[in-house]
């Protein structure tokens, strides 16, 4: 038996037209959603992603920008950029590209967006108000992630789930998410000494460490529903996620390849939050 494949392309062309709508509604009452995305230097990876952060605004008629400022760019300089948007009335969401050059301190520049525009997710509010279970703009890929198996019937209630990876963008967030919809959650990272073992009694297995190809087979139960949070870039150019597909496919009962999977759905968490605070500031 191969598993199922989760499209995240197919689920977030979904999820956009669902949310077309709200957003023409929005669009009537004199509010366009607006997105700015603060890319700091010239890494050809970033690029890729800028570029489908702005096609996905251009098709759900989002006002976006992109600003682009020069690797040598500031601390003072971007906390600047940053305190004008918090100040822009048709700017609902930033987005400052991570990671940053050495020079600057990323935790500053995250606690310089105003909480509010926080589409990330990143903020220390968003994160304690994500951990206490009060309202907040959750970050776009673990709450993807979610998405991913609520609309595959995979809700995540009941079950087991094991998050390989402890990062503050992708593990500990998803790991929390699980935990509020009631799944029993086990975070594995660097230094569990027994990770296989305890993948292996996952029913919901997320993966997120950036180490291409790191889950076998072996490392998964049969009929498990496997989510890969990995984009690795290989020497060729190809796109690889943490799990080593072509091996898991015949023992897993669910899984979403790179590309195509979990990538998408970040970038439609994006336009969803940008969507979410652009409401909020309807009288
Ligand atoms: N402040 C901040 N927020 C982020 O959300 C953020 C970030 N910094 N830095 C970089 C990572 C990475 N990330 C991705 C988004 C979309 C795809 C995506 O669309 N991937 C497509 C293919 C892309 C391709 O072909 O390269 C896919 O998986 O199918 C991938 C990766 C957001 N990140
Ligand atoms: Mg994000």
């Amino acid at each position: 038996m191969s598993a199922q494949i989760i499209s995240g392309k197919s689920i977030s062309d979904t999820i956009r037209e669902e949310m077309r709508d709200e957003v023409d509604q929005l669009k009537q009452a004199g509010i366009t959603p607006g997105l700015v995305v603060i890319l700091v230097g010239e890494d050809p990876a970033s690029q890729v992603y800028v570029r489908n952060k702005a096609k996905a605004c251009e098709q759900l008629g989002y006002y976006s920008e992109v600003v682009r400022v020069p690797a040598e760019t500031t601390q003072d300089e971007l906390l600047e950029l940053i305190k004008r948007y918090n100040e822009q009335a048709n700017i609902h969401g930033i987005l400052v590209q991570l990671p940053l050059p050495k020079h600057i301190e990323e935790k500053a520049i995250i606690d310089a967006i105003a909480v509010e525009k926080d589409v990330d997710g990143f903020h220390p509010e968003s994160v304690g108000n994500l951990m206490i279970g009060d309202d907040a703009l959750l970050p776009c890929t673990p709450s993807g992630v979610i998405e991913l198996l609520k609309r595959t019937g995979n809700h995540p209630a009941g079950k087991h789930a094991v998050v390989i990876g402890r990062s503050n963008i992708v593990g500990k967030p998803v790991a929390m998410l699980l935990l509020r919809e009631n799944a029993t959650v086990t975070i594995c990272h660097s230094r569990t000494p027994n990770i296989a073992e305890l993948a292996r009694q996952a029913d919901i297995l997320v993966v997120g460490v950036g180490v291409p190809k790191l889950v076998k087979k072996d490392w998964v139960k049969p009929g498990a529903v496997v989510i890969d949070v990995g984009v690795n870039r290989l020497p060729d150019g190809k796109l690889c996620g943490d799990v080593d597909y072509e091996d898991v496919l015949d023992v897993a009962g669910w899984i979403t390849p790179v590309p195509g999977g979990v990538g998408p759905m970040t970038i439609t968490m994006l336009m969803a939050n940008t969507l979410k605070s652009a409401k909020r500031t309807q009288a």
